[in-house]
């Protein structure tokens, strides 16, 4: 069975064609800058040279027709017809509290992940652009949803909620939900395979840390807490999202600067974090170059970033009453050396031991880089949200037959 999977962002498309048979990636790509003056669309064909083309995509519903046209172009193509697709998953940000597991695609779905527009703007808006625009351009293909909040739907009360009147809760549903779920869920297990032992017998931390980032407190499988909440701007330091800071900032700073609060917020989510302090870049690349450099406001960031990873790890530690495992991944989780190195070294007295030769070694798989006699063992897991996509679609898609089966075999 081939499966479509999409990860659609404000001026972006990523896409992954699998096949389900080895979960092979037959072709993947993206394309970037849609809706500005010269998009780009990078394609990459299993076995194939890459494709680069850059053209004008003004909106998401021509970028997946581009997508359609590559994937069965006769040069670069992998397919002969878009026939042999049989579903496609998207992955959306935001589920709220009406999304516990992946599901079809239907209107009611529609309307439910609209009504969350506002809780995720950056994310959930073009989600919904992705799947409008495959419906658009490939309408009889079944689609999935695959939710970052999904797995974080086990928390219990005391660390959802918030210490605020609950009546906000009642009426509009304010809580921690968390994300990056999908990769919590995909990376813990990996890890606990790694480790030849049962997740469930685990007290694991995973920290997703790359543009956005997400610390998990994994108590035996499932997430008991994690550092974002109502939406992806709470919890650690960023590329350009603030993380944690005293709410009384937001009014202090509307009146001192004369802001409104749609420029508060973009301040928080787009011009804070690594950007704000280092002044120089989000990118955790440039500002360890820069440090190395001797560039005092990178370093400046960079300590600032460390501290606050030590700190939910500490905080899970306590919150768990111990911890067995400790997972790096994402963008800096599982490339970025002196990162590992630093937050490892800081909380020794956990019971971490860093093997510094391991922690420098480079690889795409699943590997430890703690000692052997490593009182919590601390892993780098490559993190696979579109293997966990493609994977979900499967098995709903499964099920939606076995299911009409059954309706046929008892008519
Ligand atoms: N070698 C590296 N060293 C340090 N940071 C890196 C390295 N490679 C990538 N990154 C960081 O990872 C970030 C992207 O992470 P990623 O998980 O791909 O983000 P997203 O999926 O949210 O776009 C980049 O912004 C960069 O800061
Ligand atoms: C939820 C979130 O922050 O996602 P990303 O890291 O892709 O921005
Ligand atoms: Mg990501």
């Amino acid at each position: 069975m081939i499966i479509l999977v999409m990860n659609a962002g404000s001026s972006s498309l990523k896409y992954q064609l699998y096949d389900m048979h080895d979960e092979s990636v037959i072709a993947k790509g993206r394309v970037e800058r849609i809706g500005l003056d010269s998009s780009i669309i990078t394609h990459e064909p299993a076995g194939k040279p890459e494709v680069r083309h850059v053209s004008e995509i003004l909106d998401h519903i021509t970028g997946v027709k581009r997508v359609i046209e590559l994937l069965t172009h006769p040069e670069y193509g992998v397919l002969k017809s878009m026939d042999e697709i049989k579903a496609v998953g998207h992955r959306v940000v935001h589920g709220g509290e009406s999304f516990k597991h992946s599901t079809l695609v239907d209107a009611n779905v529609k309307l439910e992940i609209r009504k969350l527009f506002d809780l995720a703007p950056l994310h959930n808006p073009p989600a919904m652009m992705g799947i409008n625009a495959v419906e658009t351009n490939m309408p009889d293909v079944p689609q999935t949803v695959v939710f970052d909040t999904a797995f974080h739907q086990t928390m219990p009360q005391e660390t959802f909620l918030y210490p605020i009147p609950m009546v906000l809760y009642k009426r509009h549903k304010i809580r921690r939900y968390g994300f990056h779920g999908t990769s919590h869920d995909y990376v813990s297990r990996q890890a606990a395979e790694k480790l030849g032992k049962p997740l469930e017998s685990l007290k694991m931390i995973t920290c997703h840390i790359g543009n956005g980032a997400s610390c998990t407190a994994i108590l035996h499988g499932k997430s008991y807490d994690t550092s974002m909440g109502l939406t992806p701007l709470e919890g650690l330091m960023m590329g350009t999202r603030s993380g944690d800071l005293d709410p009384a900032i937001v009014p202090f700073t509307m009146n001192k600067e004369d802001l409104t609060l749609n420029e508060v917020n973009s301040m928080l989510n787009k011009h804070s974090g690594l950007q704000a302090i280092s002044g120089l870049s989000s990118d955790m690349r440039e500002i360890t170059e820069s440090m190395e450099e001797g560039n005092k406001q990178a370093k400046l960031a960079f300590d600032m970033y460390m501290h606050r990873v030590k700190k939910y790890i500490g905080a899970y530690a306590a919150a768990m009453n111990g911890v067995d495992a400790l997972v790096f991944t994402a963008g800096v989780g599982e490339n970025s050396v002196i990162t590992r190195q630093t937050v490892c070294e800081g909380i020794t007295f956990l019971g971490i031991e860093l093997d510094r030769a391991r922690n420098e070694e480079r690889s795409k798989d699943a590997r430890l880089i703690s000692t052997d006699e490593s009182r919590v063992a601390v892993l780098v897991v490559p993190t696979n949200e579109e293997l966990l996509i493609a994977r979900d679609t499967y098995h709903i898609l499964m099920q939606q037959a076995e299911d009409r089966n059954i309706v046929e075999v008892e008519a």
